[in-house]
């Protein structure tokens, strides 16, 4: 599947990042890229820098060192609303849905930065807004079809076992069209039934929408499987980079896993 598919030119750039929380320095002199269609992972120990690395991607945090190029563009000050808007869409690593609100209404909230009409037109419910509505709705019918999940469409989140509730987590980012989607441990916790759909909707995702895909992964199988580069992180620094099979024999990564001092 994956030698089928064409990766683009690199469209995000990560260039020298540093990040620092008081002492703490989570993140030291990063550089990577991500090239268009492709299935990016980062890996890594506890506390690596991983899920810092996917917030300055997103803006969440602002990295004191480095800058962003996003397709030629240079961010200095990406901010989470302005990369939504430019199309980088996440999910988390403990799941952030509103559970008492149906799996519908949830990954119709995915759909708030495409909605146009002004606040007046849609309380007055007239036809633009109506309109708007209706194709809004077909959208999140379309990824509700997508991932299998018209059985649960009017359940509340909070009824739906765990791994359920991360396919909806991934219906709501998919509800933005991202172009970049950024997943946060997107099959931490599941049983291998539920880890297996998750790889199969990722992959799909990546093949059919032509979604790029960074995902943060600890399941070293799915790692290796699914992403075409790997980008390996320790004590906040880039340990190794390349593809599954260089990073396998990189060995400052095999020391790194083995826990050996450095
Ligand atoms: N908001 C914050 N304030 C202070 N320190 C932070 C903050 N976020 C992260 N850190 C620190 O930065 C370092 C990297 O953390 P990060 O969560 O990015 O690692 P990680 O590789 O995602 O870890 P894990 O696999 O456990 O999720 C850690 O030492 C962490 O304690």
């Amino acid at each position: 599947m994956q030698a089928q598919r064409k990766i683009g030119e690199v469209i995000l750039d990560l260039r020298n990042i540093s990040l620092a929380f008081g002492g703490v320095k989570a993140l030291t002199d990063i550089s990577f890229d991500v090239r268009e269609h492709e299935i990016r992972a980062i890996i890594g120990p506890n506390g690596a820098g991983k899920s810092s690395m996917l917030n300055v991607i997103n803006g969440v945090y602002r990295p004191q060192q480095g800058e962003i190029v996003y397709r030629g563009q240079h961010r200095k000050d990406m901010n989470t609303y302005a990369a939504a808007k430019s199309g980088i869409a996440r999910t988390f690593q403990n799941i952030a849905l509103f559970k008492g609100m149906s799996v519908l209404d949830n990954i119709m909230t995915g759909r708030n930065l495409k909605i146009q009409t002004n606040f007046l037109l849609q309380a007055l419910y007239w036809g633009p807004a109506q309109r708007e509505e209706l194709a809004h709705r077909r959208k999140v019918e379309e990824i509700i079809d997508f991932l299998e999940i018209q059985h649960i469409r009017k359940t509340p989140v909070s009824r739906l076992p765990y791994g359920l509730q991360k396919r909806v987590e991934l219906g709501r980012a998919l509800a933005a069209e991202p172009e970049i989607l950024l997943l946060d441990e997107p099959m931490a916790g599941m049983n291998v039934e539920e880890k297996q759909d998750m790889c199969r909707f990722i992959l799909d995702v990546n093949d059919q929408f032509g979604t790029t895909i960074v995902l943060i992964e600890h399941d070293m199988g799915v790692v290796m499987d699914i992403s075409d580069r790997v980008v390996v992180l320790d004590y906040g620094r880039k340990i190794g980079d390349g593809t599954p099979e260089e990073v396998r024999s990189n060995q400052d990564v095999i020391n790194a896993y083995l826990g050996v001092a450095h």
